[in-house]
């Protein structure tokens, strides 16, 4: 094992009420979100008293993980930190660093590629290096979308997510798959896509299927991948569909954009629509998920680099090029 530990990175979230604009200052510097926008998703953390789900379920994640390497004999410490939000990065590092880590592997909560679920984060593990003199190491782990322990617990809660439809409108409902939305101009956008699709495939296991998006944040005039969710549920009402599966596909855990966009927005919409949506869970703490974190670990000594879909498995190290942020 070249690791002396393994560092669990994430996005952050509020904590209480006080924390919520802070974070989304925070989240948002100099990128050109709208202010209203800024309020309004404000209001989306107050309506869950001012917490984001993500932190607990970070917390889960990391217990998790360090109950799997006991089980598996892998004597690892696990570091939590993140971009946006307390445990940050940087702090993070510097307790590495006192501990004595010198080198470790980083995995992300986010599986896919392109700049805010990969090179964003790239970014992140430089900026805070170098604010903390003598930091350890860290090697990002592979984009994990295509990974059999992020597919199979989606194909799991697709599955369940049918068989909580009555039976009646299983057959005909509409499987929809759901990932936030990106600007079009954003670097790897097209590998983002590509990928989503190519899972959707899998996942989907031969039924009709549909991609959307959700939670745009940038100005109308700025064009965001689209169609957007609240729209498609409209539309498949329209053509007569009477029930939905939504698989939030882009997304490992139930944060805030899955609990809000999805279970408040779009299922008081479909309410008021009277469609029947059932939404898959997200994988989470699911047992596969997690011995996911480990194969990925021992993969770097040179283990099968197992992927499903078309698309095969990422590298160890993206290019420079592949999803490269603003100059
Ligand atoms: C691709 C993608 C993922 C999926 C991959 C992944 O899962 O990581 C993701 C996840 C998340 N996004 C999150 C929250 C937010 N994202 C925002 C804004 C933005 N997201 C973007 C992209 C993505 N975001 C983009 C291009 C912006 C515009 C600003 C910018 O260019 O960066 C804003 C600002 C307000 C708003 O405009 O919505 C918030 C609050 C949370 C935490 C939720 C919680 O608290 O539980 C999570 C996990
Ligand atoms: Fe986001």
């Amino acid at each position: 094992m070249r690791y002396d530990a393994l560092l669990l990175l994430s996005f952050g979230g509020p904590e209480g009420p006080d924390d919520v604009m802070p974070f989304l200052e925070n989240v948002t510097r100099g990128r050109g979100v709208p202010r209203a926008r800024l309020e309004s998703v404000a209001e989306h953390y107050h309506h869950f008293g001012g917490a984001s789900p993500i932190n607990r379920q970070n917390r889960e994640l990391k217990a998790a993980i360090e109950a799997d390497f006991a089980a598996g004999g892998l004597d690892l410490p696990v570091y939590w930190g993140n971009r946006n939000w307390d445990p940050f990065l940087a702090d993070t590092l510097r307790q590495m660093k006192a501990d004595g880590v010198r080198r470790a592997a980083a995995f992300v909560t986010s599986a896919y590629s392109g700049y805010s679920c990969c090179r964003q984060y790239l970014e992140d593990i430089d900026r805070a290096r170098a604010e903390v003199e003598g930091a350890p190491e860290i090697d990002k782990l592979r984009i994990y979308f295509n990974h059999p322990g992020f597919v199979e617990p989606m194909i799991e809660n697709t599955r369940a997510a049918y068989d909580r439809l009555p039976a009646d409108l299983r057959a005909g409902a509409r499987l929809v798959f759901t990932a936030h939305s990106v600007p079009f101009a954003q670097p790897g956008r097209e590998l983002y896509v590509a990928e989503l699709n190519d899972v959707a495939e899998v996942v989907a296991e031969g039924r009709p299927w549909e991609l959307v998006y959700q939670s745009r944040s940038g100005p109308p005039s700025v064009p965001w991948l689209d169609p957007d969710v609240g729209d498609h549920l409209e539309k498949i009402h329209t053509d007569g569909a009477k029930a939905a599966v939504i698989v939030p596909i882009g997304f490992v855990s139930d944060h805030m954009e899955v609990k809000y966009d999805l279970d408040v927005e779009a299922a008081e919409l479909a309410g008021r629509l009277g469609l029947r949506i059932e939404r898959a869970a997200t994988p989470g703490t699911h047992p596969k998920f997690v011995a996911m974190v480990r194969d990925l670990l021992l993969e770097r000594d040179g283990t099968e680099r197992p992927a499903l879909g078309a698309l095969g498995p990422r590298p160890d190290t993206c290019a420079r090029t592949c999803c490269r942020g603003p100059k």
